[in-house]
């Protein structure tokens, strides 16, 4: 049998390079953040034709503009130790082949929500996947080192995304949650950032740490995480979140805070690292408590026990 060669990949490696393109850690958080906008949305479980097609229409749509990424950035992520092993920068899958597959995810995501979910929640999500591809990683990256910023807004639409999927219309609540990714985003990726700042650097992508260097970013995490810390207050300030949600907030805020204030004077080069995986787990965490305590909190206040949230 002919021997397996880099530019002949065996179906399995095949695979693995497409999903590679997804970038399917980030987008599944991604998409846990919309589910968790759905069930929001609603008392007990939302409908099941919202939750498995948006939940389908949203991931395709990210893994999309994920792959559209990698079409865009195949020389800088040729240039980046981080990146080198991607499909396009290794030239185990061909930039055609990364396009029809970024595009043919693209119309199917808007196929499946505008026919089967809304066109509310399809032309938002387009908006996601525009404003990541194109705004972002075509304009933005290579702009002004506050890229990242104005870029977040894309990666912070998901809770809105679930949310519109199952109502069909938009509430200050599931803005508030967009806001808390917003905010939280700066922090979660000039953490990393900092640690492959010379990557960024050979890149000459404009990140902060290499346009006005590593202590001024350092501050920038930290005024981020206060913000942050602040701005996750909200859902139980307005009432739609319960003291549930505000424990796990509080206490996963002051570990944030703990990173943030540490990093100023980190004991290592590592612990930018360390700050940047904190603010993934802390992410997931802070959602898995808003449902737990809108499943909580909701049997409450149908029983009248206490107080009925802002609707
Ligand atoms: C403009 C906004 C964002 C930027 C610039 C950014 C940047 C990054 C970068 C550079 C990585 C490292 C990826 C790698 O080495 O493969 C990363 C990892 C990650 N990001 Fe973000 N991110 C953003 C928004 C988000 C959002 C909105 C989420 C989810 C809600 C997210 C979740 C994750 C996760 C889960 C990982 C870990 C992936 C892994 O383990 O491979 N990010 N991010
Ligand atoms: C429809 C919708 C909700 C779209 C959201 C799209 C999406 C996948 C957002 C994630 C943000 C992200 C991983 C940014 C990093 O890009 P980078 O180019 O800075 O990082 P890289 O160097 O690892 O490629």
């Amino acid at each position: 049998m002919a021997k397996q060669t880099k530019s002949q990949p065996m179906p399995l490696n095949m695979f693995r390079e497409y999903l590679e393109l997804t970038k399917p850690r980030v987008v599944a958080l991604l998409v846990f953040c919309a589910i968790i906008g759905m069930f929001l949305a609603v008392p007990g479980i939302p409908p099941w034709r919202a939750l498995v097609f948006g939940t389908i229409g949203i991931w395709m749509a990210s893994a999309s503009a994920a792959a559209f990424n990698h079409l865009i950035d195949q020389r800088i992520d040729k240039l980046m130790a981080r990146t080198a092993h991607r499909p396009l920068a290794t030239g185990h899958l061909t930039p055609r082949q990364v396009l029809l597959f970024a595009l043919s995810l693209g119309v199917v995501s808007m196929l499946v929500l505008v026919l089967l979910v809304n066109a509310l929640t399809a032309l938002l999500t387009f908006g996601g996947l525009i404003g990541y591809a194109v705004v972002y990683t075509a304009y933005l990256k290579r702009a002004t080192p506050q890229n990242i910023v104005i870029g977040g807004l894309a990666g912070a639409i998901p809770p809105v995304l679930g949310w519109t999927a199952v109502t069909g219309s938009l509430h200050p609540f599931a803005l508030q949650l967009c806001l808390i990714i917003f905010v939280w985003t700066p922090p979660h990726f000039w953490a990393l950032a900092i640690f492959r700042r010379d990557d960024y650097s050979r890149a000459q992508v404009p990140m902060l740490p290499v346009t006005h260097g590593v202590v001024y970013t350092r501050w920038h995490v930290l005024f981020y995480t206060i913000l942050l810390v602040l701005v996750t207050l909200l859902p139980t300030l307005t009432g739609y979140s319960g003291l549930v949600y505000l424990g796990g907030a509080v206490v996963l805020g002051a570990g944030f805070l703990y990173y943030a204030v540490r990093l100023l004077n980190p004991p290592d080069e590592l612990f930018a690292m360390k700050v940047f995986n904190y603010s993934i787990v802390y992410l997931m965490a802070l959602f898995a408590f808003l449902l737990a305590d809108h499943w909580l909190v909701a049997p409450m206040v149908q029983q009248g026990w206490v107080f009925q949230p802002a609707t």
